[in-house]
């Protein structure tokens, strides 16, 4: 008898879904879902309604039409775009990850370690670096051990080998956990190929598909005006590098650098391709759009 390849888990699905506010549509048309272990990918302009969007599938917003359903006792990891903390109260990371609920020690202890900056639990907030600072929000919502991570804008105040790291540092959360993500984001520079489905929006779902089948489709180009050399370039490589925490570069043969290139002589063995806006160029599976895009975007 033919067995049937088990079916992952669907934590939140969106069908047809819009919200409206005052007579007018914030978005609507929306469908998507998350199951257990996929990472999704929210893109598009300011004010195209992926907050909106998000805040639907996380039942914050209720559906004006269409159908939202959520997985019953779902737990919620999230990582909001902003968090505005008084910067001449004292706050270490420590303190931070307990403020809107009660971890354990360990809890605590094993968030910090996952997001890297174990060495910084006694620090204070406001001496964090950008990239710092997005891990230990990231810490405070996987301490909650969460079936579905949610992460607004993940990348901001975070430098180009930052934002990289940031997003290999989901991927493996992703993969040791066996959450859900859902990724908002709309500067596009870097959309990690490892995001399972990208949801383009623009008030409506305007395509939606691998990354892949997102980058290459109409909508999505006459959405982004992709220009002259903007070329988008997908990155399919062998891993042969870790991006660490503040933003430097471990090679395989131990050395550390302040970043990574192609000819730096720290890598082996180039089996890859490497686009036009090419700082870093290796061993990320991911989708590379030129940073003029977020521009163009907004121009849209
Ligand atoms: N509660 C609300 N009441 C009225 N209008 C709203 C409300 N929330 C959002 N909007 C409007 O809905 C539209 C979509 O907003 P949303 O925040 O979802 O977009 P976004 O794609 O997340 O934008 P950004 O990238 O700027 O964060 C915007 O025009 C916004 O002004």
């Amino acid at each position: 008898m033919l067995k049937r390849t088990e079916e992952k888990e669907r934590l939140v699905g969106l069908d047809n879904a819009g919200s409206n506010r005052q007579g007018r549509w914030l978005v609507r048309g929306v469908s998507f879902e998350i199951k257990r272990g996929e990472i999704v990918t929210l893109i598009g302009p300011n004010g195209s309604g992926k907050s909106t969007s998000a805040r639907m599938a996380l039942g914050l917003v209720r559906p004006d039409e269409g159908l939202v359903t959520t997985r019953s006792d779902l737990r919620v990891g999230y990582v909001p775009q902003k968090m505005s903390i008084d910067r001449t109260m004292p706050l270490t990371v420590e303190r931070l990850m307990t403020l809107t609920g009660s971890p354990s020690r360990k809890e605590v202890a094993d968030a910090l370690a996952e997001t890297g900056i174990a060495h910084l639990a006694k620090a204070e907030v406001q001496h964090l670096s950008g990239g710092e600072f997005q891990r230990a929000l990231l810490a405070r919502a996987i301490a909650r051990k969460p079936d579905l991570l949610v992460l607004d804008e993940p990348v901001q105040g975070v430098d180009y080998n930052g934002e990289i790291a940031l997003y290999e540092l989901i991927g493996e959360i992703r993969d040791r956990s066996g959450c859900g993500v859902l990724l908002i984001s709309h500067d596009l520079h870097v959309v990690m190929a490892a995001t399972d489905t990208v949801v383009c929006l623009n008030g409506h779902v305007c395509c939606t598909g691998t990354p892949e089948m997102v980058s290459q489709s109409a909508e999505y180009q006459r959405l982004f005006g992709v220009r002259g050399s903007g070329a988008l370039a997908i990155y399919t490589h062998h891993h042969d590098h870790t991006h660490l925490p503040d933003g430097r570069v471990l090679h395989q043969d131990g050395s550390v650098t302040d970043s990574c290139h192609p000819d730096d002589g720290h890598h082996h063995g180039h089996d890859h391709q490497h686009g036009a806006d090419c700082s870093c160029g290796h061993d990320h599976s991911r989708l590379v759009l030129p940073k003029t895009i977020s521009k163009d975007a907004n121009d849209a």
